[in-house]
């Protein structure tokens, strides 16, 4: 006979481990009692809410539509915690802050596989835990916009042949759109070998232009199954960027190039980051096309941002340019400019660090604090690598004065740790 069991752990993943830490299970919420053969919810917990997307559970996109927002916020505050305990940092501040957003229509941008389903092409993304193909109907985190011009885009390709040879000939198809959603860049990603000659694109993007006006520029490039994109540009149409505001400041994205995707929380988040952050020297590194370098540029005499990406390092170029000249863009990885930096014997008082998912590294962690710099504002994406080097830090004599949870990304396990060291 079957038992019942408490499930008591929301675990970084989006799982939740029973009392006993026998089971792990995706979809129950902290404190449900579930069957233990069938999983089955026998006691639900009170945070428990409808789903908004028909594709919730088959979707690999999402894994707390089940859960009211708050309670998954709250969650996400414990999974950091206890993963940083866990890891053995010493510092955690008494309480980590949260600021939560909007739960749904957030993402700025969308990033869909394009396929045949039986003759007729479809969007889709991952089915859970596979790289099996899902075709969708709707995306209830997208900004609506997004996903209103995906279904335009498969319209057009019922009578366009130009827009169907496209969308055959790419894997996937990114929608990126400004703040005030009335400018969207379209990317069309394909496999190098694409041929040229797949059909016009000029034909295909004046038709898509016409029925969905947003649209202001779209390329088609290529994208190497293992090695990302190749920097091969097909074709281009239009405009290579578009304007995104936030606060009071003006950024310039290139088609391609990397812009945090919450379209609800940026200016929140850039002042968190950067108040009452003030001096001579200031370092942005990992700095994308400079979001934060250009506030930061209002309270230091001197800020160096930088970038390893080619794309966006060009832009950031172009910021840093207007800055004026006092200020400077490097392209280069964090650690290369680390090392430069300490044989030339330069130094800076406060610094930001916003590492992808891989984080900063021992060694460039090892290397910024030999440096000393007063203040170190450590912008996350994933708590492990977070904890890694948080551990580092530690160790050569930085305390977090705060931490902040920011639910850059509700309704999925993703979070984003923003953390304040001080030297002690
Ligand atoms: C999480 S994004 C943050 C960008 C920017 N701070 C923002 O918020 O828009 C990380 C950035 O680091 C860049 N990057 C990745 N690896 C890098 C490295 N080793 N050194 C410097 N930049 C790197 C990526 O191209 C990306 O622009």
């Amino acid at each position: 006979m079957s038992h019942t069991i408490t499930m008591t752990t929301p675990l970084y993943g989006g799982e939740v481990q029973s009392a006993d830490a026998a089971l792990r299970l995706p979809f129950v919420l902290r404190d449900e009692v579930v069957d233990a053969g069938t999983h089955r919810v026998i006691t639900a917990s009170a945070a428990r809410t409808t789903p908004q997307c028909q594709h919730f559970m088959r979707c690999g996109g999402c894994q707390y539509q089940m859960q009211r927002y708050d309670a998954q916020a709250e969650d996400k505050r414990s999974i950091l915690r206890g993963l940083l305990v866990d890891a053995g940092v010493k510092t955690v501040p008494a309480e980590i802050a949260i600021l939560a957003g909007e739960p749904y229509g957030y993402r700025n941008r969308i990033r869909l596989r394009v396929q045949r389903v039986d003759g007729e092409l479809r969007f889709g993304y991952n089915v859970r835990a596979t790289t099996q193909f899902l075709p969708i109907n709707e995306c209830p985190i997208a900004a609506p916009l997004l996903w209103q011009i995906a279904e335009t885009l498969l319209q057009i390709s019922e009578t366009n042949i130009d827009a169907a040879a496209w969308l055959d000939a790419a894997n996937e198809v990114e929608l990126f759109t400004n703040d005030a959603l009335d400018k969207v860049q379209m990317t069309l990603l394909c496999p190098p070998r694409t041929k040229q000659a797949q059909g016009s694109f000029a034909r295909m993007m004046n038709a898509v232009h016409e029925a969905a006006p947003a649209i202001i520029g779209a390329g088609a490039i290529a994208v190497d199954a293992k090695i990302g994109p190749t920097g091969k540009v097909f074709e281009a149409w239009g405009a290579d960027g578009l304007q995104y505001h936030v606060g009071e400041e003006t950024y310039w994205v290139s088609r391609g190039g990397f812009f945090q995707v919450n379209r609800f929380l940026l200016p929140q988040f850039v002042k968190l980051v950067t108040d009452g952050l003030s001096g001579n020297i200031a370092w942005d590194l990992f700095a994308g096309v400079g979001l934060f370098s250009r506030v930061l540029a209002k309270s230091f005499a001197q800020v160096t941002a930088v970038e390893a990406s080619p794309l966006a390092a060009q832009d950031l170029a172009a910021t840093m340019k207007k800055l004026g000249k006092q200020h400077r863009a490097v392209a280069a990885t964090t650690l290369d400019f680390l090392k430069r930096a300490k044989l030339e014997r330069e130094r800076a008082e406060v610094v930001v660090l916003d590492p992808p998912r891989a984080g900063v590294g021992e060694e460039a962690c090892t290397l910024l604090a030999a440096m000393k710099p007063r203040e170190i504002v450590y912008v996350s994406c994933d708590p492990t690598t977070l904890a890694r080097d948080w551990r580092v830090l530690e160790v050569h004599g930085y305390t977090a004065t705060s931490a902040h949870l920011v639910d850059l990304f509700p309704q999925t396990f993703h979070m984003e740790t923003v953390v304040r060291f001080t030297r002690a």
